[in-house]
């Protein structure tokens, strides 16, 4: 019997019960015990959930507080001496160090004041991990006991587990150097962390734990010679230590081929392959195997909704027997499920015959378990599943709704003129100079200001009818009214209308496009307890009409200084929506771009003459490797974004923002924006501040971190802009924070956004007299 298995399972709850227990944990509501009841019960029903549809290899150690890339930091006490200091409580340093911790003195505790360690993207996914940041003073041990614990509370409930870790090498190598080592390679220190690790998977062992999924998924990456060569090294020793669990050695989100000979001749007990990215790695990655190795088939889709074509997974997991052999091939997940809603039956508003065409994490344990039961033979009791998923399949492929001749016939119409301003950037600048007067260090905030319990909840109301559509508007008009207030007051030069009408940057458009659908309850982790509900592409995609114009017209009229437009770009719209399956990425992003550039030409005839187009999802978005592929994809998302931005008049000036990645000036250089704004708060390397100089346009790089309650002082807004000024031209710099404050407090905004005008005063007046 070929046996099924899950790489990890959504952590948050079917309705958000971790991030609503542990911001009552923040904010001294409920205690930790408590707290960490609640992620046991989640624990416990996932596992539950999973054994009853019949999953035979179920993980643990998948479930997090926050992050597992940050457990693992704790656990093997990577953490800087500037969190350990203040004695707190284990789970307050996790906190301190994934949120920042800024506490008054009270009479039984000091102050602390302490900021987060830098968050970054997880591959190209919309998840978030915490950066594990190393120093020379780093001296791993063992910490903790959450993977061992875990399994032990599984085991408790009957249920054995395979727990996850993520592997040596990718957790070295996706850290950095703390700033007070910048020479330091992360890499460097294997020898020290393996036997921590080793240490770790003995304690599992002595648990009773017989295999361990070992995530690698820097495998799919390209890799320095040394860190490749940091594979045999560190699963030699793993290998040939006496007494450790076998290792399923498990990557994901490409194609692995260009590093097998990293991986080629490990003892590990086998490999876990993703078929649904790589499909055409099979042959290659067989040929490594010794003859008793598992190959693990990733063909259920982590990274996606859609329904599985189960003939065709199943026709594929056939080819894999037919190389390997039936007991030593496991169906299973592509990657984690993390990165899928928990269930699709809780989605009640969905039309009927669209809903079919999804299968969220709980309905892709039953379609692991079927394909398992399929190919081992089990015909009989999956055959009506099978013909009714066949008969889904076909009905999507024949759906009008993926066809719209009208929006195909534009995307054909697309030239290099439609996609280019009419002017070069040093001309349009000399006229934005004239329109605007902004002074030196020009200051302006990303977008969204807090996004207060009021707001959620009168939006909440207005969702299920208890308020008209007037009442709705008026109460937003008067947010939008006390932003500007506020804006005005503090003195900010280019304003915003907050996005206080807006759930979400991208759901939001999802909602007012023809060709998407949206759920009630498909919440994804993006970050620690910060969830998205993706919107789902299901059609071609047009703009019905204006979706933001009236708000960003309202605004400008309750000022007289300069208000941006606020856009959520083409490509970021694609890759933080659930994307189609069945046409090209670019197809898609394309569509977007020709639906934005409708409501960009609106929002200037409007009189809107600043319009940010937010593009963070853009080097997520990059394919993980060099190649064609990336090449082709850099062209097509500068495309989708000038098509959008391109019908402006030279005085419009178009704005940008990018967050939370290793962004690559050159990669956003032929957007060809006039500002861009980046978060840059935690980037320390002198280097990276040098590679942004030569950007050749204007740029914000961000001040301070938004994802921290943490207030920076004046003075600290002023050595931060110092340093960056002694590399960077001052006539380019905007002053701005990371990203949006729509998770931040009002008194914490108002606070951080006072420093930092304040700051850049001060170097207006510096630079005055200069
Ligand atoms: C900028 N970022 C974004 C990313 N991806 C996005 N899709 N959006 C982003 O903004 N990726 C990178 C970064 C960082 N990531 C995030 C992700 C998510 C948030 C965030 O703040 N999420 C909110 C949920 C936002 C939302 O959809 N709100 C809805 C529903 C609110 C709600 O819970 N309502 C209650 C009722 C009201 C109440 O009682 O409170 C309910 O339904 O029960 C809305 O506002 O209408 C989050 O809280 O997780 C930030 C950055
Ligand atoms: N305009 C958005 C961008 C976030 S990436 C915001 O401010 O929230
Ligand atoms: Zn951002």
């Amino acid at each position: 019997m070929v046996q099924s298995a899950v790489l990890g399972f959504p952590r948050i709850g079917a309705f958000r019960e971790l991030k609503k227990n542990t911001e009552s944990y923040w904010n001294g509501k409920i205690s930790a015990d408590q707290l960490l009841a609640v992620g046991k019960d989640i624990r416990a029903h996932n596992w539950k959930l999973q054994k009853d549809a019949g999953v035979d290899i179920i993980p643990s150690n998948d479930f997090s507080f926050y992050d597992q890339v940050l457990d693992l930091s704790l656990l093997f006490n990577v953490v800087p001496a500037r969190y350990t200091k203040y004695d707190l409580p284990a789970l307050d340093t996790y906190f301190a160090m994934a949120r920042g911790l800024q506490r008054k003195a009270t009479e039984s505790s000091k102050a602390v004041d302490v900021p987060a360690l830098e968050m970054v993207k997880w591959f190209d996914s919309n998840y978030h991990y915490v950066r594990p940041t190393f120093s020379h003073s780093t001296e791993f041990k063992l910490n903790g006991s959450k993977p061992i614990d875990e399994y032990l509370e599984a085991k408790a409930l009957g249920i054995e587990t395979r727990p996850v870790l993520v592997g040596p090498v990718s957790y070295l190598f996706l850290g950095k150097p703390d700033k007070d080592s910048l020479d330091l390679e992360p890499i460097s220190l294997l020898e020290k962390i393996l036997p921590v690790y080793i240490e770790l998977l003995k304690k599992l062992a002595a648990a009773g734990v017989k295999q361990v999924q070992i995530d690698e998924p820097t495998l799919v990456l390209d890799l320095p010679e040394n860190v490749k060569a940091a594979f045999k090294t560190a699963y030699e020793k793993l290998t040939s230590t006496e007494g450790l669990p076998e290792l399923i050695l498990t990557t994901y989100f490409g194609d692995v081929t260009p590093n097998l000979s990293a991986i080629e001749g490990l003892k590990v007990a086998g490999f876990h392959f993703d078929f649904v990215r790589a499909p055409q790695q099979l042959e290659k990655v067989v040929s490594i195997l010794n003859d008793k190795q598992t190959l693990s088939v990733g063909i259920v889709d982590g990274r996606n909704i859609w329904k599985n074509d189960l003939a065709s997974s199943i026709k594929f997991v056939k080819e894999a027997i037919a190389k390997v052999s039936a007991d030593r091939v496991i169906v299973a997940t592509s990657s984690s499920l993390l990165h899928t809603p928990v269930d699709l039956t809780n989605e009640k508003k969905l039309d009927a015959e669209i809903k079919d065409w999804f299968s969220f994490a709980t309905q892709k344990l039953d379609e692991v378990v079927t394909i398992a039961k399929a190919v081992s033979g089990e015909t009989a009791s999956i055959s009506e599943k099978l013909s009714a998923n066949a008969a889904s399949i076909k009905t999507r492929k024949e759906h009008a709704i993926t066809n719209d001749p009208a929006v195909q016939k534009r995307l054909g119409e697309i030239n290099d003129a439609l996609a280019t301003r009419s002017s070069p950037f040093p001309k349009r600048l000399a006229i934005q100079k004239e329109e605007f007067h902004l002074p030196l260090f020009p200051t302006t905030t990303i977008g969204s200001f807090p996004q207060t319990k009021d707001i959620r909840v009168e939006r909440n109301k207005f969702a299920k009818g208890q308020i008209s559509e007037e009442e709705y508007t008026e109460f937003i008009k008067k947010q939008i009214q006390e932003v500007v207030d506020f804006q005005e007051s503090v003195g900010l030069d280019v304003l915003v209308h907050g996005e206080p009408e807006r759930n979400d940057m991208v759901q939001y458009f999802g909602e007012r496009l023809k060709g998407f659908a949206f759920t009630t309850n498909g919440w994804v982790q993006s970050y620690g307890t910060r969830y998205v509900r993706p919107p789902i592409i299901v059609g071609d995609v047009s703009r019905p009409g204006p979706m933001t114009v009236k708000t960003s017209v309202y605004a400008q009229s309750i000022t007289k200084k300069p208000m941006k437009g606020m856009l959520t770009g083409p490509v970021t719209i694609l890759r933080w929506s659930f994307p189609r399956n069945d046409v090209p990425q670019k197809t898609q992003s394309l569509q977007l771009g020709l639906a934005l550039r409708d409501e960009v030409q609106d929002l200037e005839a409007a009189g809107i003459h600043v319009i940010q187009v937010d593009e963070p999802a853009i080097r997520e978005g990059l394919p993980l490797r060099a190649g064609q592929e990336r090449t082709d994809y850099l062209k097509w998302a500068a495309e989708s974004f000038r098509v959008a931005t391109s019908g402006v008049k030279d005085s419009t000036q178009i704005h940008s923002h990018f967050c939370y990645s290793d962004l690559d000036p050159n990669h956003i250089k032929a957007l060809d924006a006039d500002v861009v704004s980046i978060e840059f708060s935690k980037k320390d390397d002198p280097k990276y501040i040098q590679e942004f100089s030569n950007y050749p346009n204007h740029i914000g790089l961000g001040l301070f971190d938004i994802h921290s309650p943490r207030v920076p002082s004046e003075e600290e807004f002023i050595a931060r802009i110092g340093e960056i000024l002694k590399v960077y031209p001052a006539e380019k710099f905007w002053c701005n924070p990371d990203c949006g404050l729509k998770t931040r407090k009002w008194e914490e905004t108002k606070a951080s956004l006072a420093n930092m005008v304040a700051a850049a005063k001060y170097y207006r007046e510096k630079y005055a007299t200069k």
